[in-house]
């Protein structure tokens, strides 16, 4: 419960529908922190709580200029969205479990305490709300809003919650029919509730989602009003659904391109089945033109996720939105994950047990795990350099020796779990990143019991497998360094066709990872 709280000018208190929170919120106009049971839970700076001035939506579902301008511009922050920093991944940063990696979400070198803090009316209107965030804060870096550490977190046997959200805060609906949604929002015989039943339930979770959402911005006095303001824009958000054809070309790589014109095909088809003139007008101003149905698809996409929760004793697996949760950025080795509190409906976020965090460092949870880039573009619109599950297409009948090479980088574990064993590496090996480990399981490799190397035989297999990377390369148009120069030279560059270079340049970063990989293996089993 609120302990001792200072009152310097104002009180602001706040009674919240039926989880009858009373909760006694003093503010000073200059307060910079926040307590409650000694925990920082939010760093205001210099936060001025503005009055609830703001205009609601009119229930329309359509963008609020005034808000969605203000996020617009604060998404993107001057400087901030720093292009030139995609190689940066060697930089080393805090200590964690993985020493060796910094998070994807974290390659551009803006230490956090330059990003700008998330409005004070975000945590507000959560926190009212029940929403409970612990030492952590919500800014806006190079890929739009992260999670950060707002102080250190020390390592603890037990994983430790940074984030409570209700379940009333959520929108869910179960993977299955009967479609039952959580909290329960649609009215029957609603014609949304028709729409979303006319869905396949093996393919179209999307669609449900994107329906969900826009009813819930349109349903009276529901959360998702709020929170739709710190959602990304239809310009802001790097989902390949709202690419343009022009985008698609940049990606280089015409089976996603089409992969994505499909997809957006299959949504809009799917907008001018259900949305024509004969419609219901509540139905009609939740998605007014198709492109606001793609973007709520593209939302869907981008910031559901699956999960199984307990709801009294209903085990059902749904396809949910998770306010504040979905602001956590993706990395590959997470130093959080996502937890379903049964007691008391509280979705969480926890950091993983002996995790140390150190402050300012980015929150991270793994979308989706063991996935290649094209998979991560597809459903995120991003891609990494270092993916240590991406793959290359080796099709010659060289092979480097499995052992050798593990050795030679100080990897440890099985093919599922490789890591840089760091004791071994004497600290830490800032070459080794996900790229060597993805190195490690795409090269083509041999291992006959304790039958081991031979050096000669073994630096003909390298210089062949780096032909054929070579090769690789040599089939792109442009050269990594042609990528970054396009992507360092024009700034006002829109979300999806930087995220399209990028995604090239990381392909290409991959492959020249794995020829230097390739040399410096041949160049320590001869010594
Ligand atoms: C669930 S949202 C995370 C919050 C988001 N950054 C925002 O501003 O609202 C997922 C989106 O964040 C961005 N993102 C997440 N992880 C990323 C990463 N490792 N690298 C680049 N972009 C990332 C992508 O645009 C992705 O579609």
């Amino acid at each position: 419960m609120v302990s001792s709280i200072l009152l310097q000018q104002s009180i602001n208190c706040f009674i919240c529908n039926h989880q009858v929170l009373s909760l006694a919120l003093f503010l000073s106009r200059s307060c910079k922190y926040l307590f409650i049971n000694s925990n920082v839970l939010f760093w205001l700076k210099s936060m001025e709580l503005k009055q609830l001035g703001r205009k609601l939506n009119n229930g329309f579902g359509e963008k609020r200029p005034n808000l969605m301008e203000k996020c617009t511009s604060s998404r993107r922050i001057g400087g901030i969205k720093a292009r030139g920093a995609v190689n940066a991944i060697e930089t080393a940063s805090s200590p964690t479990a993985f020493p060796f990696f910094q998070t994807e979400s974290q390659q551009e070198d803006t230490p956090a305490s330059k990003l700008e803090l998330a409005d004070p009316e975000f945590y507000k209107m959560g926190f009212v709300r029940s929403m409970r965030a612990y030492g952590v804060e919500f800014r806006e870096g190079p890929n739009g809003f992260g999670v950060y550490a707002a102080k250190d977190i020390e390592p603890t046997r037990r994983a430790k919650v940074v984030m409570e959200i209700p379940l009333e805060l959520m929108l869910t609906i179960s993977q299955k029919t009967p479609w039952m949604f959580f909290p329960d929002i649609i009215p029957v015989g609603h014609p949304i509730f028709d729409i979303i039943n006319s869905t396949n339930p093996e393919t179209d979770w999307d669609l449900r989602m994107a329906c969900l959402l826009l009813y819930a911005f349109d349903h009276d006095k529901n959360f998702w009003q709020l929170y739709s303001d710190f959602l990304p824009s239809e310009e802001e958000c790097t989902s390949l659904l709202l690419a343009t054809e022009d985008d698609l070309k940049e990606l280089h790589d015409e089976n996603l391109a089409s992969t994505m014109r499909s997809e957006k095909a299959r949504a809009l088809e799917f907008w001018e089945k259900n949305w024509h003139s004969a419609m219901p007008l509540k139905v009609k101003r939740l998605a007014r033109d198709p492109q606001r149905f793609i973007w709520a698809v593209s939302m869907a996409q981008t910031r559901h996720i699956n999960f199984r929760i307990r709801v009294g004793s209903l085990i059902q697996d749904a396809n949910m939105f998770a306010p504040y949760a979905d602001m956590l950025n993706h990395s590959c080795q997470p130093n959080c994950f996502f937890h379903w509190r049964f007691r008391d409906r509280m979705f969480e976020v926890m950091t993983n047990a002996g995790q140390r965090i150190k402050k300012g460092e980015e929150m991270t949870v793994n979308y989706m795990s063991g996935q290649r880039n094209n998979m991560l573009m597809q459903r995120y619109g991003f891609s990494s350099p270092s993916n240590p599950w991406d793959v290359l297409p080796f099709s010659g009948n060289a092979k480097i020796h499995l052992d050798s090479f593990l050795s030679v980088f100080n990897i440890s574990g099985s093919h599922e779990d490789y890591y840089l064993n760091a004791k071994v590496a004497n600290g830490g090996d800032s070459f080794v990143d996900g790229a060597v480990l993805a190195a490690a399981r795409t090269l083509p490799t041999w291992s006959e019991g304790d039958i081991p190397a031979i050096p000669s035989i073994e630096i003909k297999a390298v210089k062949a497998l780096q032909e054929e990377c070579k090769q690789i390369l040599g089939e792109y148009s442009t050269t990594s360094k042609q990528d970054q120069h396009i992507l360092d030279s024009t700034p006002e560059m829109s979300w999806t066709r930087e995220a399209a270079i990028k995604y090239r340049l990381h392909r290409k970063l991959f492959v020249e990872k794995v020829i230097q990989a390739l040399d410096i293996y041949q160049d320590r089993i001869l010594f």
